[in-house]
């Protein structure tokens, strides 16, 4: 385990707070289109680039001294994305699926260095479940949107999986010593937030203003980027490629709605690149506790 994941007090414990009341202001404004506009615009500035430090960490963790190496990184990183992208047009709903219980898994790494692994997947399905149970119809229509039809099973199971989140979310939190402020108020910002936002809305308080500016300081401080300026400079390259790959890929969806085409490319993007981006954690993490 790397010192920063070990450190008892994560970095953007209130940033959050920030984002839940920028989330109220956009449900004052009227009209749905506001709300997907506004979820791509802080998804692609505040959220996606918090994976762009990956070609670093890859670089880093895994050595990849040469071109071919860090070369082959990418077409690998990048096939495994495609995969993904493809579950999504053959089978949309398995795929749906699939994303909610990794992304479940991988939202759990904001705490899961203080409340361990278990802890960790029941915040991310508590997270996760939350806007299921408690606004079906608002959900739906967005699952629907993404090419799951069949989201049923889905919607039904999530009051059990909230449960099951809530209980092992409780003990993780009961048996931290080293919990910190953020890992049990948040939970219960969730609640409140899950009930009056709209699910969108949610989504961009979380992701942007505490999942992805969690992760980005954190590894930022295992790169040892100390200014914004290497930050900027560091994130930049790999960021505006995955624009570029987007925007490259946006035109083959020009038959549906534009809601549906943001929804498409803002979810399905994230679902495809969080596969190599947690694969690559899985290999780099343990390398970083090596002396
Ligand atoms: C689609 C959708 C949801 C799930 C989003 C997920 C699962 C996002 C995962 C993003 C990841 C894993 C980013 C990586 O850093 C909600 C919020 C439950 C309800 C609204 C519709
Ligand atoms: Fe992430």
């Amino acid at each position: 385990m790397n010192t920063s994941a070990t450190s008892t007090r994560p970095p953007a414990q209130h940033l959050f707070l920030f984002g839940l009341a920028l989330a109220l202001g956009l449900a004052a404004v009227p009209g749905e289109a506001t709300l997907y506009l506004a979820l791509a615009i802080a998804v692609a500035i505040l959220g996606l680039p918090h994976g762009s430090f990956d070609t670093l960490v890859a670089k880093k963790e895994l050595s990849l001294h040469s071109l071919p190496r860090l070369a082959a990184f990418i077409v690998a990183y990048l096939f495994i994305g495609a995969l993904v992208v493809l579950l999504w047009v053959q089978a949309p709903t398995t795929a749906l699926a699939a994303f909610l219980l990794y992304s479940a898994l991988h939202f759990g790494d904001d705490v899961a260095p203080r409340l361990g692994r278990l802890g960790g997947l029941g915040y991310g399905l508590w997270l996760l479940s939350l806007p299921l149970a408690l606004q079906p119809a608002a959900v739906e229509p967005i699952f629907n949107a993404l090419g799951a039809m069949h989201t049923g099973p889905l919607l039904t199971a999530a009051p059990f999986t909230l449960a099951i989140g809530g209980a092992l979310l409780t003990l993780g939190l009961w048996r931290a010593p080293n919990r910190a402020l953020s890992d049990w108020r948040d939970p219960l910002l969730f609640i409140a937030a899950a009930w009056v936002l709209h699910p969108l809305a949610y989504f961009i308080a979380y992701f942007c203003f505490l999942h992805s500016p969690r992760h980005l300081l954190l590894v930022a401080r295992d790169l040892e980027l100390t200014t914004w300026r290497e930050r900027f400079k560091a994130l930049a390259p790999t960021t505006l490629a995955t624009y570029g790959l987007v925007a490259a890929c946006a035109p083959l969806l020009l038959s549906l709605p534009t809601d549906d085409i943001l929804l498409r490319l803002v979810f399905i993007t994230l679902a495809a690149l969080t596969v190599p981006h947690m694969l690559l954690e899985m290999l780099a993490s343990p390398r970083r506790s090596l002396p």
